[in-house]
C-alpha cells in the first residue's frame, strides 16, 4: 500500500502540494487549508480539498475536447488512501513560467492597473469602467509568478512572448481565452459569473500545449452569483464571503492591515463554507458531491 509519505514533494503552495510519483508522472495534492486577505488560515474547511479537486476533474473533462489536459487519473491505486479523493494523478509537463490569467469582468489588479493606465496588461480598455464592470470582450492578462508571500506581476503580451517565444505566448494568449469563453458560458447556465480565472499551461514530449495545474475552482477563479450582480461596487465572493465578512467583524477583532494573523473561524463560519463549496460544485457540475470520488 503507498503512502504519500513514499513520494517526494516537489513543490509546495498556500494550500497545495505537488508529488514526484515516478519520472512521468506527479500527485497534485489540494488540501483543506483556505486562505483570506493573504493568510493562510488556522482553520481547514473539511472537504475543501476534495470538493476543489472534483471540480477541477469535471472542468478538465469538460474541456477535453478544446485542449489536451495533464489528468491521469482520480482513481489509481498509486494515489495514497490518506489524499483519495482530493489528489489526483497527473502526467509530468515542462510547465510554462506564465500565470495565464483570463478576465471578462474589471476587479481586483485589474482595476487597479486601469484605474491607473486605462488599460490592463497592455491591453488599452474602453473610459468609464469601474468595479466589477463587465468587459466589452474577455482579455488575457498575464503574469509572472512572484516570491513567496508576493503577489504575481501583471506583464504585458509583449513580455510573455520574450519570455516563452512568440508561438507558446500566442497559443497559451489563444487557449486562455477559448478555455475561458467556453467555461464562462457554462457558469452562466448554472447561475455563476466567472469573473476572472488564472490557468498553468506545460508543454508535453511531443510538443503539444497541455492544461495543468487546478483548473476554475474557486482558489483559481472569482464566481459570484449571477443574482444580484451589480457593477459599480465588489461583488460577494460565492466561496468566501462568510470568511471575509466574519474576519471584518467585531467579532474577530482582527486588523486585516496589522501584522497578527487572522483568529481561529468559529465553527458556524467554517460549516457554511464548507457547504458553500459543496453547493459551488453541484450548481457547476450538475453532480452529487456525495457520489465523490
Ligand atoms: C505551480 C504548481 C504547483 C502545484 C502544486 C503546489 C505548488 C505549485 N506547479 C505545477 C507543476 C507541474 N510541473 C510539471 N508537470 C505538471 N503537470 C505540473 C502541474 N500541475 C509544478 N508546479
Amino acid at each position: 500500500m503507498t503512502v504519500l509519505a513514499d513520494y517526494p514533494q516537489v513543490a509546495a503552495g498556500k494550500v497545495r502540494e505537488l508529488y514526484a510519483v515516478d519520472d512521468d508522472l506527479l500527485l497534485f495534492v489540494a488540501s483543506d487549508r483556505i486562505s483570506a486577505y493573504d493568510h493562510v488560515l488556522a482553520t481547514p474547511i473539511p472537504d475543501k480539498g476534495r470538493v476543489l479537486t472534483a471540480m477541477s476533474v469535471f472542468w478538465f473533462e469538460l474541456l477535453a475536447d478544446e485542449i489536451g489536459t495533464h489528468l491521469v487519473s482520480a482513481d489509481d491505486p498509486r494515489i495514497p488512501d490518506e489524499v483519495r479523493g482530493r489528489a489526483l494523478l497527473v502526467r509530468k509537463l515542462r510547465m510554462l513560467p506564465v500565470e495565464a490569467v483570463a478576465r471578462g469582468y474589471l476587479t481586483g489588479s485589474g482595476l487597479i492597473d486601469y484605474d491607473r493606465t486605462g488599460e490592463v496588461c497592455g491591453v488599452a480598455l474602453p473610459p468609464g469602467l469601474f468595479e466589477s464592470s463587465k468587459l466589452p470582450e474577455p482579455i488575457f492578462t498575464p503574469a509572472t509568478k512572484a516570491a513567496i508571500g508576493e503577489h504575481d506581476e501583471n506583464v504585458t503580451y509583449d513580455e510573455v512572448a520574450a519570455l516563452l517565444g512568440e508561438e507558446d505566448a500566442s497559443r497559451v494568449r489563444a487557449a486562455t481565452l477559448k478555455i475561458y469563453l467556453r467555461a464562462a458560458e457554462h457558469a452562466e447556465s448554472r447561475g455563476l459569473i466567472l469573473a476572472d480565472t488564472k490557468f498553468e499551461f506545460g508543454v508535453d514530449a511531443a510538443g503539444e500545449l497541455v492544461l495543468a495545474d487546478e483548473v476554475l475552482t474557486p482558489d483559481s477563479s472569482r464566481f459570484w452569483p449571477l443574482e444580484g450582480y451589480e457593477p459599480g461596487r465588489p461583488q460577494p465572493s460565492f466561496d468566501k464571503q462568510f470568511v471575509r465578512n466574519w474576519l471584518l467583524s467585531p467579532e474577530a477583532g482582527w486588523d486585516r492591515h496589522g501584522e497578527l494573523a487572522p483568529p481561529a473561524l468559529p465553527d458556524h463560519v467554517v460549516e457554511a463554507t464548507r457547504l458553500r463549496y459543496i453547493e459551488a460544485y453541484e450548481r457547476i457540475t450538475g453532480r452529487a458531491f456525495a457520489d465523490w470520488p
